[in-house]
């Protein structure tokens, strides 16, 4: 179970992490997504499971059980799948979902209990930017989860993303490492553009490593890439679309050292706590 965070929103969380949860997939391992992002849910979007008229795909129901929907080999499940687009031909994530604490306490605590995953490797969690009512109420339902935290390379960025992975941890999660993502952009002339600034990535991690035993690693930093942007807005994630792209190839680095660790949720039990 890895938890994705961010200190603020538009970072490419979502992104970032429905490429990680294709690229697991695309190595043989079982992977499901949860797109815990309930305001702004865009995961079924990234993955190609919204139609023309901004729908997203519905999971079944068998008895009491939910079967989530398949993209490019991930079981995807995210409230965008249980509400209405408010706008024909929307992307889903236009249905504002206003809801309070407890109410997204208890859909959280639904998608991890009655959703039916089977048995999977790993378990991928995107959590809403910020460190909020969703984020704690995951804390307190998954305290074994692992947390991956993402980052611009923007130094004043470095607060925020270093205060999510510290509100993880405070609920007893482990932070695992930092994905630094819209680094440079590689120029024609083969210069880098520092459009975010640069070394973000390296100040969370070094923030996040102090009074700790094990340092947490910067694991990728994900350049700017048009492809990705694209892969995102076509359904088409660019670890399957571009895998040569740059962007790519440093997801599929964050995608080794995942697959890397030593993890299986193979018939066990998803250590729910429920309260
Ligand atoms: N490395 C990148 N290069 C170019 N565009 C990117 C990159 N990463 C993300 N984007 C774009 O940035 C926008 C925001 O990404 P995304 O929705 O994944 O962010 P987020 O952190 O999940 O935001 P929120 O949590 O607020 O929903 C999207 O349009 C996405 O295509």
């Amino acid at each position: 179970m890895i938890a994705v965070t961010s200190g603020k929103g538009g970072v490419g969380k979502s992104t970032l992490t429905a490429n990680l949860a294709v690229a697991l997939a695309a190595r043989g391992l079982s992977v499901g997504l949860v797109d815990a992002d309930v305001h702004g849910f865009s995961v079924p979007a990234l993955l190609g499971l919204v139609d023309e008229h901004g729908t997203a795909a519905r999971p079944t129901r068998v008895d009491d059980m939910i079967l989530p929907p398949v993209a490019h080999g991930v079981k995807v499940i995210s409230i965008g799948m249980f509400v209405e687009p408010t706008e024909p031909g929307g992307r889903g994530s236009s249905v504002a979902v206003a809801w309070r604490g407890p109410m997204l306490h208890r859909t959280l605590q639904q998608f991890l209990t009655d959703v039916y995953f089977g048995d999977l490797d790993v378990l991928l969690v995107d959590l809403p930017p910020g460190t909020g009512d969703v984020a704690i109420s995951l804390g307190q339902l998954l305290p074994n989860a692992e947390v991956l935290v993402v980052t611009t390379p923007q130094p004043a960025a470095a607060d925020v993303a270093e205060r999510s992975g510290l509100v993880a941890r405070q609920t007893g999660q482990t932070v695992i490492g930092v994905v630094e993502n819209m680094a440079g952009l590689a120029q024609p002339d083969g210069s880098l553009l520092d459009l975010f600034g640069s070394g973000g990535g390296d100040e969370v991690a070094r923030r996040l490593s102090e009074g700790v035993d094990e340092p947490v690693p910067v694991v990728a930093s994900v350049p700017l890439s048009v492809a990705l942007r694209r892969g995102g807005d076509d359904g088409m994630p660019v670890v399957l679309a571009e895998p040569d792209d740059p962007a790519a190839r440093a997801i599929e680095q964050a995608a080794a050292f995942l697959a890397g660790r030593p993890r299986s949720l193979a018939g066990r039990h998803l250590d729910v706590s429920v309260r």
